[in-house]
């Protein structure tokens, strides 16, 4: 305990199946949110969650199988809050870490459990993700959001939030530091392409829902060039593509191929919006795009590693807790009025008034209108007489 009283610290991660039999439940959960399938009618998310995990599990799997059948999210996720505790204690801060992730263990709900036990007087709630989505923090924050309404005892929790916190000074000298450490190794570093891969969302997102990702991923990218200080070219592309919808541009692998065309023969691959390895930088960029790469003619791919336990980011961590402690608290319901125009999920629930709900409702009933009609046009007779109501 320190003036602050008895601090939290709350890390929200994503979450991923401890080992192959988990990868079924583990993306039905993931499916099941409607910040990641955004669907005009709500009564088809599960349906849907269950339909795509059932289709998807066995390719899901095949690559888990590649990276030693798990996720090392849960371990990794686990160090970066020891190290951040120890790191905190040697500033004079001494505080208790909890991981909630969103869609396998420890859950997020497992994290609120245990820290209400331990009568906290001030909690920070930490995503780790640098950049705010709005399938990713914004559905943790919205997740909270429900369970701080329903829990009286989480309400007497004094607590504050991190929106996003891509320009913390620290974390990009360690996004530095990892990258000057891969391209010294090639006989000509200034000539290396530095590839920077971020996780893709649909282009919905950011068009119509406002997500302010795609920005903070390009600012990102530019600060962390600036922290740099090389000259060599780089290009930022989006990976991970799910689903028939249009992503983010340009993909990856398109990229890649491009660059390839061009002449690059030596590249590193600088993973952007994940903090930690996972599938998607141990299989997706270590094994598949590397093979497209070097189809390409990129005969010298790398990669450089998450940040892990890198001691520079974890000090990015201690650094944004403790300026947390210091600032006026933000609110969850304030983060995504900070975002701008985020227009996270709709609420099912009717509202009365311009609010975002009426609007849904008032599509949906107009949709069905237009059904309606159309089917009178064709059939000659209306709805409720085909359907023998009249
Ligand atoms: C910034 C990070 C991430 C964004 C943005 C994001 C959006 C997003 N993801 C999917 C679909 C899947 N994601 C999966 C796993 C996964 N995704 C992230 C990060 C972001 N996702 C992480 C950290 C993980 C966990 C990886 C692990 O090691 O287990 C998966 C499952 C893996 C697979 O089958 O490919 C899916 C599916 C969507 C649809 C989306 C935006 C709408
Ligand atoms: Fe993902």
């Amino acid at each position: 305990m320190t003036a602050m009283g008895r601090v939290g610290v709350l890390l929200l991660n994503l979450g991923g199946p401890d080992k192959l039999e988990d990868v079924g439940p583990f993306l039905y959960n993931l499916f099941s949110d409607p910040e990641i399938i955004r669907l005009p009618f709500r009564w088809l998310q599960k349906p849907l969650a269950w339909f795509i995990a059932v289709r998807r599990t066995g390719k899901s799997q095949e690559n888990y199988k590649q990276i030693g059948g798990g996720s090392p999210l849960r371990r990794i996720t686990e160090a970066q809050g020891k190290a951040l505790q120890e790191q905190l204690t040697a500033l004079g801060q001494e505080a208790n870490i909890y991981v909630g992730m969103r869609y396998w263990h420890p859950y997020t709900e497992e994290a609120i459990a245990q820290l209400t036990t331990d009568t906290l007087d001030k909690l920070v709630i930490l995503p780790l993700y640098p950049q705010f989505s709005i399938s990713t923090s914004g559905s943790s924050f919205r997740l909270l959001e429900k369970l701080w309404q329903e829990d009286p005892k989480l309400q007497r929790i004094d607590y504050t939030v991190i929106p996003s916190w891509y320009k913390q000074p620290n974390y990009l000298r360690a996004m530095a530091e990892l990258i000057a450490q891969e391209i010294d190794q090639f006989p000509n570093p200034d000539q290396v392409h530095i590839f920077f891969s971020a996780h893709g969302v649909p282009k919905s997102y950011v068009e119509e829902a406002g997500d302010p990702y795609q920005q903070e991923i390009e600012e990102c990218t530019y600060l962390i060039m600036q922290t740099l200080k090389r000259p060599n070219d780089h290009t930022l592309a989006y990976q991970s593509r799910v689903g028939p919808v249009e992503w983010l541009q340009p993909y990856t692998e398109d990229a890649l191929q491009e660059l390839g065309a061009k002449g690059v023969k030596d590249l590193v691959v600088v993973p952007i919006s994940f903090v930690s390895e996972h599938i998607e930088t141990l299989q997706e960029i270590d094994i598949e795009y590397r093979e497209i790469a070097e189809e390409a003619g990129i005969h010298n791919f790398k990669r450089v590693p998450a940040p892990n336990t890198h001691p520079l980011f974890i000090q990015a961590l201690a650094d944004l807790v403790i300026d947390a402690l210091e600032e006026p608290n933000l609110k969850l319901s304030q983060v995504t009025q900070m975002k701008k125009k985020v227009k996270m999920y709709p609420p099912e629930a009717w509202e009365w008034g311009m609010t975002t709900s009426a609007e849904v409702w008032n599509g949906r009933i107009a949709m069905l209108g237009f059904i309606a009609l159309i089917i009178e046009l064709i059939t000659g007779q209306g709805l409720l007489h085909l359907v023998g109501l009249l």
